[in-house]
């Protein structure tokens, strides 16, 4: 049996258990794990999950003419167990059963694909806000210094300026080794992928797979799924391999860090990042001194165990400054020298939709941010207060059929830290509009200050045409999103393309 780059994988099953002899001249495709997205050759890896059983899937796998179908089956006694059917032309497909796919697929992809892993820097990213600032930063810093790096996230799989569209911020284990596969065969060097919560509970991934884990900072989100806080930092906190050859770079501002760093006393393979003197205690540390903002960014003074060097950098927000250090801290790792990093870290631009600003003369600063979490829109408000002469204005909503908690946590924080705002829709999906609007009016006590215009261009276009050139608007939670969702349809919408074509022809009075 070959793989699509032709090496062998006759004995790919072996260490499994399962002794399946195929003809060598076969072709195979890809493993794949969704029945929807099999092409014929691909090996369909039918998992039990928490909605569906993979044996489910078998017809499609079938109709699909895949090669290979395996199936999770409930007892050990089974596994092994080889049966056929003929797929849609004709060919008899086995089908094994394989007990606890589901937690071996990892390891049976990883396998597969030839561990590309190993071939590559292996840098994930996790926490509750900045995964995706964080590993594009690393992504462009890393690539500007001759050491090619991928992404894989939220914004999507690949080379930064040519992402593709993915399911997960964190894909599955067999979508995530093909990606490897192929950014080893594109000569990548390294590869910064965010690591959701999620992918860790339902190992989508490993703890060794990760040469480098960065933890951000942890703050409520995801409670739907996770049920407390303290189950979401045990989730986080899967990442760290206790395999001695992983670095771990940590915020050392963060208080669930600073829980885990108590425990860490011996820990050598550790860089702790931040803006308290603090971090400095640490062997290695990256710490930001001496913070300026200006209306074209942040200076600040970078101090590390291997000395000092000015920063400039063109993003805004304090924020950022945490996620230049993670992403220094990094750098600092893969061995490019301070005056590199600094070098570096001045020419690059904002990630779309993170904090990004647009800016035309006689209208106000208008920043496109992903926040959609109370922490996130509390920071992404404090740091465009940093960059506001006159008042601070928020066009916000709450996603439907998620966490309900956060909406009036949401209302309160937008109420206390900016003068105008605007309620409107975000994803609402199923949810009545009107009732998320109340949610998080629930959280309000001056309505003086709060319009709710629940059509999204509406709201950011009256935002924009009221407000005052020495004023600020903050546009949150679409960030990159190029779609609302309002019932069960995806309507497109860009308000990044919005703001740029408004401010580079509209007529705003
Ligand atoms: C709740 C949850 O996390 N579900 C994830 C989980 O699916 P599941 O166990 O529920 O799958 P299932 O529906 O029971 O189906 C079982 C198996 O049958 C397959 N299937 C299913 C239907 C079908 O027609 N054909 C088919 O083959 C599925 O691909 C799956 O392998 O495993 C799948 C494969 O890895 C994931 O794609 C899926 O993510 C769903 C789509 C999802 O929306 N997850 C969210 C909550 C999530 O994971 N989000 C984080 C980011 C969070 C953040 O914003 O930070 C992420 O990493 O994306
Ligand atoms: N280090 C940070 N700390 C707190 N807030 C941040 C940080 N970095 C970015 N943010 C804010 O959180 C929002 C989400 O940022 P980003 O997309 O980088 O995080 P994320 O962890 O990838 O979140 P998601 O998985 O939801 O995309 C940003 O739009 C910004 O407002």
């Amino acid at each position: 049996m070959f793989s699509s780059n032709g090496k062998t994988i006759s004995k790919w099953l072996a260490p499994f258990g399962i002794d399946l002899e195929l003809s060598l001249s076969e072709q195979v495709r890809h493993l794949v794990n969704d029945s929807r997205e099999l092409s014929a050759g691909d090996i369909f890896c039918g998992v039990n999950g928490t909605a569906n059983k993979g044996r489910d899937f078998i017809a499609q796998a079938l109709a699909a003419d895949c090669h290979l179908i395996l199936v999770e089956c409930q007892h050990s006694a089974q596994h092994g167990t080889i049966t056929t059917k003929p797929s849609t032309s004709g060919i008899e497909v086995a089908i094994i059963e394989f007990y606890q796919l589901n937690q071996q697929l990892f390891t049976l992809a990883s396998a597969f694909y030839f561990h590309p892993h190993q071939q590559l820097m292996m840098i994930g990213i996790t926490g509750t806000n900045g995964k995706t600032t964080t590993s594009q930063l690393i992504a462009k810093l890393l690539s500007a210094n001759n050491q090619p790096c991928s992404v894989i996230g939220t914004n999507g799989a690949g080379q930064i300026d040519q992402l593709t569209a993915i399911k997960n911020t964190t894909p599955g284990a067999t979508e995530l080794m093909r990606w490897l596969q192929q950014f080893t065969e594109q000569q990548q060097s390294a590869v910064a992928m965010e690591v959701s919560s999620h992918a860790l509970v339902q190992a989508r991934v490993q703890a060794s797979l990760f040469d480098v884990a960065v933890f951000t900072n942890l703050s409520r989100d995801h409670l739907d799924y996770h049920q407390s806080m303290e189950n979401y930092a045990e989730a986080k906190f899967q990442i760290f391999s206790d395999n001695g050859e992983q670095i771990a770079v940590v915020n050392g501002d963060d208080q669930t860090a600073q829980v885990w760093l108590t425990h860490w006393h011996n820990k050598k393979n550790l860089i702790v990042y931040g803006r308290s003197e603090t971090v400095k205690q640490y062997q290695q540390f990256v710490y930001a001194g001496a913070i300026s903002h200006q209306h074209s960014g942040v200076t600040f003074t970078l101090s590390s165990h291997l000395g000092e060097v000015t920063i400039h950098s063109q993003l805004i927000g304090d924020f950022n400054v945490d996620n230049l250090l993670a992403a220094i801290a990094v750098l600092i790792h893969a061995k490019v020298s301070l005056s590199d990093i600094a070098i570096s870290v001045k020419s690059l631009t904002a990630i779309p939709g993170r904090m990004e600003a647009f800016s035309r003369h006689n209208a106000p600063l208008a920043v496109v941010d992903y926040a959609h979490t109370p922490d996130g829109l509390e920071n992404a408000l404090k740091a465009c207060r940093q960059h506001c002469q006159g008042q601070l204005w928020v066009v916000f909503g709450c996603g439907g059929d998620r966490d309900r908690g956060k909406r009036p946590l949401m209302g309160k924080i937008a109420e206390i830290h900016s003068d105008q705002i605007i309620i409107t829709n975000d994803n609402p999906r199923t949810e009545s509009p009107e009732q998320i609007v109340k949610d998080v009016l629930a959280g309000c006590q001056q309505p003086e200050k709060i319009n709710v215009m629940l059509e999204r261009q509406q709201a950011v276009l009256a935002a924009l045409t009221q407000a005052k050139p020495d004023d600020v608007v903050l546009l949150a939670g679409k960030g990159h999103e190029d779609y609302v969702i309002i019932g069960d349809q995806q309507l497109t919408y860009n308000e990044r393309e919005l703001v740029r074509s408004t401010y580079a022809h509209g007529a705003l009075s």
